[in-house]
């Protein structure tokens, strides 16, 4: 196995597989036998080179304006990696973001449920009654819809003029999304779950039951679409699916179980490759789905920035809101990236009000589909991801217009939870595609290219300094740590090697 720390991931970790003296061995062994072959330079040239220096002589892969979006791929990386990602790191951290009310055990309603779940990680550990904020337990009457004011004896004269009060104060509504399949209905089965101790990460859920899932996503409600030959809609639909998808095998990627029986858990590069990395259009579906509930999120800025984050713990409370303030408003999103997608382009033929409703009958086929995942942190996941994406196709495409959306918006508690944690989810997958992406993919490309007799030097190689046997069983992983900001700082002696 061969891994790589960052300078940081020094400082920060609390996990250190460094070697020492084996380490500087396996260098010098590495660079005098390079002499005699170019695979190990190259390898070695590439590592390091990468994680040395990100803005280096290789051209970025990405590039240009994200599909079908308004920001380029350049722009997005740097404001997620100067602002949002930090931002957001911080903001679902707090009380009002880290509890996620949920129905986990919901019957599928279109097979019976196959429980394929493997792994003990897969069980969702539930908060104990006390644990959640107060405020959370009760019913949220504060906030009046307009159907409240209309139904008021009837007479819409009889009513307080809201106006000055609704913009002052945002209460949180309870009235359902046309977008996803309502869980609200049954408060009994409903749960509170803590996001922090339930992360998303591998879980051992593979197999027939997982893919059938993802068939009948693609295949019964959001065809991929040959090229050219679908409306915008419908390609946004897929995209959106598509990118969520990448998203969430980036993260399996990212908190992986390496070793069962030692419990280790670390970053698979290999999976990630071979899930995401070599296909282009789930990275850039990716990108276009992160700018897409970003834009979601900055048009309900002046609504996510009035809303009420009552914990009942004031000095918190505050701090979220002064969060979502510097999310929502902050000058580098609004000078570099102001518009992250134009969702005014969108429903504009004659047949616009149809397809909204065939693509809305879509995507809450897909929320269902959410109940018959067979693991259940998947289906927290699941579940929590497809209402955000929901909640931001509810902001972009369900009240039209600027002036309307301030009026219109009744946005639920869970939603803006949801919505939240998506993009947070949404914006660390950027950061570990544009970050470990680079080097991820020339060692794959290296190892699945070399010709026999590198393979053979490279066996030779690594029996000479380990004895042991190349390649090794276990998948090759390179180690940075996730909570690190930066891999530039990485150097020749960040390079590890651990013997299988
Ligand atoms: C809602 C949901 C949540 C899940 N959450 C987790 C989790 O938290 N942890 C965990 O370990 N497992 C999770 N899983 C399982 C995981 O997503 C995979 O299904 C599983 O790891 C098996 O992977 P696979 O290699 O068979 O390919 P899968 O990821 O299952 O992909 C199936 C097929 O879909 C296509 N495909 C793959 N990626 C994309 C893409 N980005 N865009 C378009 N098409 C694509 C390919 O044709 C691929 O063969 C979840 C599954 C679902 C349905």
């Amino acid at each position: 196995m061969v891994r790589v720390e960052s300078e940081e991931g020094k400082k920060c970790s609390g996990r250190k597989w460094r070697w020492g003296w084996a380490l500087g061995a396996a260098v010098a062994v590495l660079l005098a036998t390079a002499a005699s072959s170019r695979t190990p330079s190259k390898i070695y040239t590439h590592l390091v080179h990468n994680a040395k220096n990100c803005d280096c002589a290789n051209p970025r892969k990405y590039t240009g304006i994200v599909e079908d979006c308004c920001c380029d791929y350049e722009t997005v990386d740097s404001l997620n990696g100067e602002v949002l990602h930090p931002l957001l790191q911080e903001l679902v951290t707090t009380p009002f973001f880290r509890y996620f009310k949920v129905k986990l055990w919901c019957d599928c309603p279109f097979w019976p449920d196959d429980g394929m779940c493997r792994l003990r990680d897969c069980s969702v550990c539930e908060c104990p009654e006390n644990e959640f904020p107060e405020p959370f337990k009760k019913p949220f009457q504060h906030g009046l819809s307009s159907d409240d004011l209309i139904c008021q004896e009837g007479k819409p004269q009889a009513a307080v003029d809201r106006t000055i009060d609704s913009k002052a104060f945002r209460g949180w509504a309870e009235i359902d999304n046309p977008w996803t399949n309502d869980d609200e209905t049954d408060n009994a089965e409903m749960t509170y779950v803590n996001l922090q101790l339930n992360p998303e990460r591998y879980t051992g859920y593979v197999g027939p039951s997982a893919r059938r899932i993802w068939d009948a996503v693609y295949t019964e409600n959001c065809p991929k679409y040959p090229s050219g030959e679908f409306c915008q809609e419908k390609r946004v639909l897929y995209k959106l699916i598509s990118g969520l998808h990448s998203s969430i095998s980036i993260h399996i990627a990212a908190d992986y179980l390496l070793d069962e029986s030692t419990n280790l858990w670390g970053q698979n590069l290999e999976l990630m490759y071979d899930r995401v990395l070599r296909f282009p259009d789930r990275v850039r579906n990716l990108y276009f789905t992160y700018l897409f509930v970003l834009r979601a999120v900055t048009k309900a800025a002046d609504y996510l920035e009035q809303a009420e984050y009552d914990t009942g713990n004031p000095t918190e409370d505050l701090k979220t809101q002064s969060l979502m303030r510097q999310l929502v408003y902050h000058p580098k999103l609004r000078a570099a990236c102001p518009l992250p997608f134009d969702e005014a382009k969108l429903w504009q033929g004659g047949s616009g009000p149809e397809l909204k409703q065939q693509i809305q009958k879509q995507f809450k086929n897909i929320s269902a589909l959410m109940d018959c995942v067979g693991c259940e942190k998947c289906r927290l996941w699941g579940k929590l991801q497809v209402l955000g994406l929901g909640t931001a196709l509810k902001i972009l495409f369900s009240v039209d217009g600027k002036d309307k959306l301030e009026q219109h918006l009744q946005l639920q508690h869970n939603e803006v939870i949801a919505l939240t944690n998506l993009l947070n989810r949404l914006s660390e997958s950027v950061r570990f595609v544009h970050e470990m992406g680079p080097a991820a993919e020339r060692v794959m490309e290296v190892s699945t290219n070399s010709s026999t007799g590198q393979v053979r030097m490279w066996k030779k190689l690594w029996h000479s300094i380990f004895g042991a046997r190349f390649p090794p069983s276990e998948p090759l992983v390179f180690k940075l740590n996730p909570y690190c900001q930066s891999v530039r700082a990485a150097s020749i002696t960040d390079l590890e090697i651990d013997a299988p």
